[in-house]
């Protein structure tokens, strides 16, 4: 099912990305897993992860994510966006390994589109972007701060941040790896991706995974200051600057979108693949036992 159509299955009723808008501001109370507070007199929303347990990234959480994107790039008052998770502790576990494990290919097929939109939208974002990074930032969580124009991450050593995909036996795409690539540079993301890397936040900073680590009760205030930094920057300059610098990672994904989803439905599919997921699980349940 197209974004639109899931966005609409969501809401059922609206007819149009408008109308589904209005319905999301409107059924604000229904909608549980992103919360967006605006300071208008600022210009800066702060989008709040609220997906418990571990504000993993499900179909309906991606979903919620890319409306709410949609909704603060049309709100020309809003110059920029802050994430953060409502709970301290977990910024996103990643991906939903339960959109990813069990489910049938039209489903994975669906998955991988919304996950695709969601990136797409994020990475080219107009805003100012900022991730203020409050928990444990694994994967698919990692690949959503990278989109981010800068990322804070609270100084405390339980909290890591990396893309851990191989440790689960998966293979992180080709486009996880290019924002990788973009933030750490090419050898560092050979060790990093390849060991399937977790940085706590001094190794994350020395890394250049985070851009600045920050006593824990500091981290909100130094994001705002990091915004005020680069909302003084001309909006249309720096605009137009971030794009030029992402066009050629958007455009190769953007080229081979549906190649992208067959390849991830085909290697998901797996019965190895699958073991693995079921695996993983299963080791997440008996630690937490
Ligand atoms: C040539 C190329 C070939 C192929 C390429 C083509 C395609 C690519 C194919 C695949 C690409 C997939 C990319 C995947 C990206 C991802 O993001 S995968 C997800 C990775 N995430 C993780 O590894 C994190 C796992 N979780 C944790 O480490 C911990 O949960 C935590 C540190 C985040 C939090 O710890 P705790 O607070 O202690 O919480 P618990 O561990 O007890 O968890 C509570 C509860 O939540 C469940 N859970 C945890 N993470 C997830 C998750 N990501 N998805 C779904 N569910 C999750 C956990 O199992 C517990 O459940 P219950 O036991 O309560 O039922």
């Amino acid at each position: 099912m197209a974004l639109a159509s899931r966005a609409r299955a969501l809401l059922p009723g609206a007819r149009s990305w408008g109308a589904v808008l209005a319905r999301v501001t409107a059924q604000r109370a229904m909608s549980h897993r992103v919360v967006v507070e605006t300071d208008a007199a600022a210009g800066v929303a702060v989008m709040k992860f609220r997906n418990p347990p571990v504000n993993s990234l499900s179909l309906e959480m991606v979903t919620e994510l890319v409306i709410n994107l949609e909704k603060l790039e049309n709100d020309k008052t809003v110059r920029g966006l802050i994430f953060t998770s409502e709970s301290p502790g977990v910024f996103s576990s990643g991906l939903n390994l339960l959109d990813m494990y069990g489910r049938n290919p039209a489903h994975y097929a669906e998955y991988w589109k919304a996950v695709q939109e969601l990136w797409l939208r994020l990475y080219q974002c107009p805003m100012v972007t900022v991730a203020t990074i409050n928990g444990a930032c694994p994967a698919g969580g990692c690949l959503i701060s990278m989109t981010c124009d800068y990322r804070v991450m609270a100084d405390n050593p339980k909290y890591t941040i990396g893309l851990n995909e191989t440790q689960l036996g998966i293979v992180a795409p080709f486009w996880f790896k290019d924002t990788l690539v973009n933030t750490i540079g090419y050898r560092a993301s050979e060790i990093s991706l390849q060991l399937g890397l977790l940085y706590p936040p001094a190794e994350a900073l020395r890394v250049g995974i985070v851009d600045k680590v920050v006593p824990e009760d500091q981290v909100h205030s130094a994001a705002l200051a990091v915004m005020a930094q680069w909302l003084a920057i001309p909006d249309h300059a720096r605009q137009l600057t971030k794009a030029m610098l992402r066009k050629p990672t958007v455009d190769n994904l953007v080229r081979q979108r549906d190649a992208d989803i067959q390849q991830f439905v085909s290697f998901i599919s797996r019965d190895s693949i699958q073991k693995g997921l079921q695996m993983y699980l299963q080791m997440l349940k008996q630690k937490k036992a």
